[in-house]
C-alpha cells in the first residue's frame, strides 16, 4: 500500500539546540534505516520549507501510523496522509 506523506516540522525556538540536534540525528538515523528497508520510498524536501514530502510503501494502514507515530521529530510535526491508489491512465506497469 502505498502512501503519500507530507511532514511539517515545527521545533519549539525554547528547545535547546544541542537537543534538537540530537533529535535530528535520531530521526535522520531511522529514516535511512527504514529507507533501507525499502518501506520508506521517497524522502523529499520542500524548497524553502522545514518540510518533507516522503512516499511509504507498508503493508497496512497500522503500519505506516506505528511508522511515522515512533519517528522522535512526531511530537513536534503536523503530518498529513494521503492513501495512494493506481490512475487507470498510467502507463507505468509498476509503482516505483
Ligand atoms: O527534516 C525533516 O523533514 C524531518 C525528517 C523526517 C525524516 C528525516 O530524516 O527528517
Amino acid at each position: 500500500m502505498l502512501f503519500h506523506v507530507r511532514m511539517d516540522v515545527n521545533l519549539p525556538p525554547s528547545m535547546p539546540e544541542a537537543e534538537a540536534a540530537e533529535l535530528k540525528r535520531v530521526e535522520r538515523d531511522k529514516a535511512q534505516a527504514l529507507q533501507a528497508s525499502g518501506k520508506w520510498r521517497h524522502l523529499w524536501r520542500i524548497a524553502g520549507q522545514y518540510s518533507n514530502i516522503s512516499l511509504f510503501d507498508v503493508d497496512s494502514v497500522d503500519e505506516l501510523h506505528t511508522m511515522i507515530s515512533t519517528l522522535p521529530l512526531f511530537p513536534y510535526m503536523t503530518i498529513q496522509v494521503m492513501p495512494l491508489c493506481r490512475h487507470p491512465s498510467s502507463i507505468r506497469d509498476d509503482d516505483k
